[in-house]
C-alpha cells in the first residue's frame, strides 16, 4: 500500500476535479467569514444572481474592525460599513453570523476552534492568512483571497495547486517556562521567512505531542509567517479531550465514527516529504524580535545584532533599515530595550491558557509607570471563562487594560493603534513596518515575555521578577 502524509490524505479525500498540470478543484468542508475580506465576493454573488451554495458550512464573525473599548461606537466610516455590510449579506444570503450582539463573536481564528467548527480532517478556508491556525486539529486550513473567497460561496470548491510537503520536525524537550511562541519565533529566526514557501508543513516531535491545542494553534498560526501555505500537527488525544462537547463538533454514536476516522489522519510510517527540517528546541531562548520581519529575532539574553557582522549584502542591507525604522543600536542588550505598550492578544495568543499565563506572571505587580497595557481576549467566551476566573481582577489591579474582544492591536484597523516612534511588546504575529500604526516599532513576544515586560517596562525574563506563579 502506497505511505501517505498526514496532507496527501486530506488532499486526496477532497479532491473534486484533477487535471494533468492543472490545479486541483477541492471540495471545502468549513468557510470562515470576516468582514474586510467578504464585501466584494457577495456583491460578485448578487451581481451574478447567485446564491451561497452552502450556508450551512460557512460561518461569519466581526473581527478585525471592531473597537474594543466599546464595540458598538464605531466611529470609522470604513469600518462601520463593513461590518453593516457584512450583517446585511449574512442576512440576504442565510449564513450565520457572530455579530457584536451575539456570545459567539470573536477572531475568527479563535471561534472557528472553541466552538468546534474546526474538526481534524477538514479544508478550511477563510479570506484570511492566519487561517493557518487551524490546522492544529490535522485540519488542511488555508487562507484565500477575495475573488476565492467568491468561488467557495458560489460552489464550495477552490481551484488549487497542490502545495509540497514539509516535515518540521521539532527535536528535544521543551526547557521548563518556554513557550509555543518561542518556538515558532526560534524556528522562524533560524530558518527565515519564507522556507516553507510552497509547502505545507507538518510539525512533529515530542515538543509537538507535550503541547496543549492552544499551544498547537500558535505554533500553526505562524506558519505563513515562514512562508508556508498551510501548517498541521496530527490529531491526538490532546485534540479529541479539547473538541468533546464543543458546539459544532460531533457528540455521541456521530462522535465515535468521527473517532475512528481522525484516528486515521497521520502520517504513514515510511511516508516520505519532499522535505524535511529538524529544530532542537531543548536550549532554546525565550525569543523577541528586534527587527521589521519575524525572523529577525534573538534570545531574551542576547543582543541586537550588528548587520555588519551579517554574512550577505542583502540581509546586511536588510538589518540596517530595519534598526533604523526600530530606533535601536546594534550591539545592545535585548534586555535594555524599554517599551512603552503591551498587547496581548490576537489569533496567535488571546486563548484562554495565554491569559491565564500571563495573569500568572502579573499577579502581585504593578504596570511600569511609562507603559501603557492592554489584554484584549481573542473571543466573547475566552473573556467570560477568564473572568469567571477572576483573571480580569489581577489585570485591572496591576493597571492592564482588559477590552472585548477582537484583532485590535494587532493590525492598525480599528481604534486600537501604537503612535509613532512608540514600541510596543507585542503577542501578535506580524512586526512589519507600520503594522500596529504609522511609525509603531512591534517586538514580537510570548504573553509570559509581554507580561514581564510591562512590568519592567523593558524586556526581561521572567526570573528577573521577584515572585512568579510556578511555571510548568
Ligand atoms: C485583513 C486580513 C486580510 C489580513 C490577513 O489576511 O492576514 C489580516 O488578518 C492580517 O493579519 O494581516
Ligand atoms: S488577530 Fe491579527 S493576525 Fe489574526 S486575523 Fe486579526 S489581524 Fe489577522
Amino acid at each position: 500500500m502506497d505511505k501517505k502524509t498526514l496532507f496527501e490524505k486530506i488532499w486526496e479525500q477532497h479532491v473534486v476535479v484533477k487535471e494533468d498540470n492543472k490545479p486541483n478543484l477541492l471540495y471545502i468542508d468549513l468557510h470562515m467569514v470576516h468582514e474586510v475580506t467578504s464585501p466584494q465576493a457577495f456583491e460578485g454573488l448578487r451581481l451574478a444572481g447567485r446564491k451561497v451554495r452552502r450556508p450551512d458550512l460557512t460561518f461569519a464573525t466581526m473581527d478585525h474592525n471592531v473597537p474594543t473599548v466599546n464595540p458598538f461606537v464605531i466611529k470609522d466610516e470604513i469600518a462601520s460599513k463593513q461590518m453593516n455590510t457584512l450583517q446585511q449579506n449574512c442576512e440576504e444570503f442565510g449564513v450565520t453570523l457572530a455579530d457584536l450582539h451575539s456570545d459567539e463573536q470573536g477572531i475568527v481564528h479563535v471561534i472557528g476552534p472553541e466552538l468546534g467548527l474546526t474538526l481534524p480532517g477538514k479544508t478550511i478556508v477563510c479570506g484570511d492568512s492566519h487561517t493557518s491556525t487551524h490546522g492544529a486539529f490535522g485540519a488542511l486550513a488555508f487562507g484565500i483571497g477575495t475573488s476565492e473567497v467568491e468561488h467557495v460561496l458560489a460552489t464550495q470548491t477552490l481551484l488549487q495547486s497542490k502545495p509540497k510537503t514539509m516535515k518540521v520536525d521539532f527535536q528535544g524537550k521543551k526547557p521548563l517556562g518556554l513557550t509555543a511562541k518561542d518556538i515558532i519565533l526560534g524556528l522562524i529566526a533560524e530558518h527565515g521567512i519564507d522556507f516553507g514557501t510552497g509547502y505545507v508543513i507538518e510539525y512533529t516531535g515530542e515538543a509537538v505531542q507535550d503541547m496543549s491545542m492552544e499551544e498547537r494553534m500558535t505554533v500553526c498560526n505562524m506558519s505563513i509567517e515562514a512562508g508556508a501555505r498551510a501548517g498541521l500537527i496530527a490529531p491526538d488525544e490532546t485534540t479529541f479531550e479539547y473538541l468533546k462537547d464543543r458546539k459544532y463538533a460531533p457528540k455521541g454514536q456521530k462522535l465515535e465514527e468521527a473517532l475512528q476516522e481522525w484516528n486515521q489522519l497521520k502520517t504513514d510510517e515510511g511516508a516520505e516529504y519532499d522535505h524535511v527540517v529538524t529544530f532542537d528546541v531543548s536550549s532554546l531562548q525565550p525569543q523577541v524580535t528586534w527587527g521589521t520581519n519575524p525572523s529577525m529575532g534573538a534570545g531574551i539574553h542576547d543582543y541586537v545584532p550588528d548587520p555588519e557582522m551579517m554574512e550577505n549584502e542583502v540581509k546586511k542591507e536588510s538589518a540596517h533599515q530595519a534598526l533604523e525604522y526600530m530606533g535601536l543600536q546594534p550591539g545592545i542588550k535585548i534586555t535594555d530595550i524599554e517599551i512603552d505598550y503591551v498587547f496581548i492578544g490576537s489569533c496567535t495568543n488571546s486563548r484562554l491558557e495565554d491569559l491565564r499565563e500571563a495573569a500568572r506572571v502579573i499577579e502581585g505587580h504593578s504596570v511600569h509607570s511609562q507603559v501603557t497595557a492592554l489584554i484584549v481576549p481573542g473571543s466573547k467566551k475566552v473573556k467570560k471563562e477568564a473572568e469567571q476566573e477572576g483573571l480580569h481582577h489581577v489585570f485591572k489591579k496591576a493597571g492592564f487594560e482588559w477590552r472585548e474582544s477582537g484583532c485590535s492591536m494587532c493590525l492598525s484597523m480599528n481604534p486600537d493603534v501604537v503612535p509613532p516612534g512608540k514600541r510596543c511588546a507585542s503577542t501578535s504575529n506580524r512586526n512589519f513596518e507600520g503594522r500596529q500604526g504609522r511609525g509603531a516599532r512591534t517586538h514580537l513576544v510570548s504573553p509570559v515575555l509581554a507580561a514581564a515586560a510591562a512590568i519592567k517596562g523593558r524586556f526581561c525574563d521572567v526570573s528577573e521578577l521577584a515572585s512568579v506563579g510556578s511555571v510548568k
